[in-house]
């Protein structure tokens, strides 16, 4: 399923925050989305779920199979938020809630969006653990999150988000509060999803470290405007905005 964002614009309070982006997501390809802090690659990823501040005025159109998720009903986007596009946020506390184990969150999910019943949800929950890679499904179920480390807790967060077969999923910035060393696991973890399910995925970085280690399509974002766009090789070694040469500049070493 292809999400397509075309002339993107989004004010909040008098200031023009996205000024007219364009952005397609296809299936099975991750597109990195780099620029940055304030260019407003939050705000696009927000805007693919109907989740803007209040009081944000939009105009442009975020097309979801022929649908436009700006002007959707509340209700009908309630639907389409978890069970078809998906998101993951850089600080998995943000997703996961503290008191509620592991399972209970997985099926919680599933049993509202998909209406299964409690044994069929804990089965697909034990799938969904081994899917992202969680060592001992069965006990990890029982568990609260605190009992898991930033990258594990990672993985569940993406387990959760996954959990109704979204086809499109937002991560921002998934790795970013991360240690370095488990961050390579949860980015070949998003590569992986992504090929096997099919999955259309936004990769928010400001990094483009991790861009060149897994995005396909690359575009940057520059006050509230993509500067450029392009598939990765193109993008990250002959950059054609100047922009996108400062933040290749600015990296230690080699790219793409
Ligand atoms: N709730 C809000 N109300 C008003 N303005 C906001 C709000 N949240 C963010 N902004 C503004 O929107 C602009 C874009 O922010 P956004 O978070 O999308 O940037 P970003 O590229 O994701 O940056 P970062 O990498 O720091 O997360 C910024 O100027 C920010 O100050």
């Amino acid at each position: 399923m292809t999400l397509t964002i075309s002339n993107l614009q989004v004010s909040i309070g008098g200031a023009k925050i996205l000024r007219g982006v364009d952005l397609a997501l296809q299936p099975g390809k991750v597109h990195g989305l780099a620029g940055e802090s304030g260019s407003g690659k939050t705000m696009t990823g927000l805007a693919t779920l109907g989740l803007l501040p209040h009081g944000a005025t939009t105009s442009g159109r975020v097309d979801l199979a022929g649908r436009d998720l700006l002007t959707m009903p509340v209700r009908e986007l309630n639907q389409v938020r978890g069970k078809e596009v998906a998101m993951v946020f850089q600080d998995p506390a943000t997703s996961l809630h503290p008191m509620l184990t592991v399972g209970r969150q997985l099926t919680e999910h599933m049993r509202h969006h998909l209406r299964l019943d409690k044994a069929t949800a804990r089965a697909k929950a034990f799938e969904l653990l081994g899917k992202v890679r969680i060592p001992g499904a069965e006990a990890a179920l029982k568990r609260y999150p605190h009992q898991f480390s930033g990258g594990m807790r990672q993985r569940i967060a993406i387990a959760v988000a996954l959990a109704c077969s979204p086809k499109v999923l937002i991560a921002d910035e998934p790795t970013t509060a991360l240690d370095v060393t488990v961050q390579a696991g949860v980015l070949r973890l998003l590569r992986s999803l992504c090929d096997d399910l099919g999955l259309a995925v936004l990769l928010v970085t400001h990094d483009l470290g991790v861009m060149s280690a897994v995005a396909d399509e690359v575009s940057v974002m520059k006050d509230g405007l993509v500067v450029e766009t392009g598939p990765r090789e193109r993008v990250l070694r002959t950059p054609s905005h100047a922009y996108t040469r400062s933040l290749l500049d600015a990296l230690p070493g080699e790219t793409a």
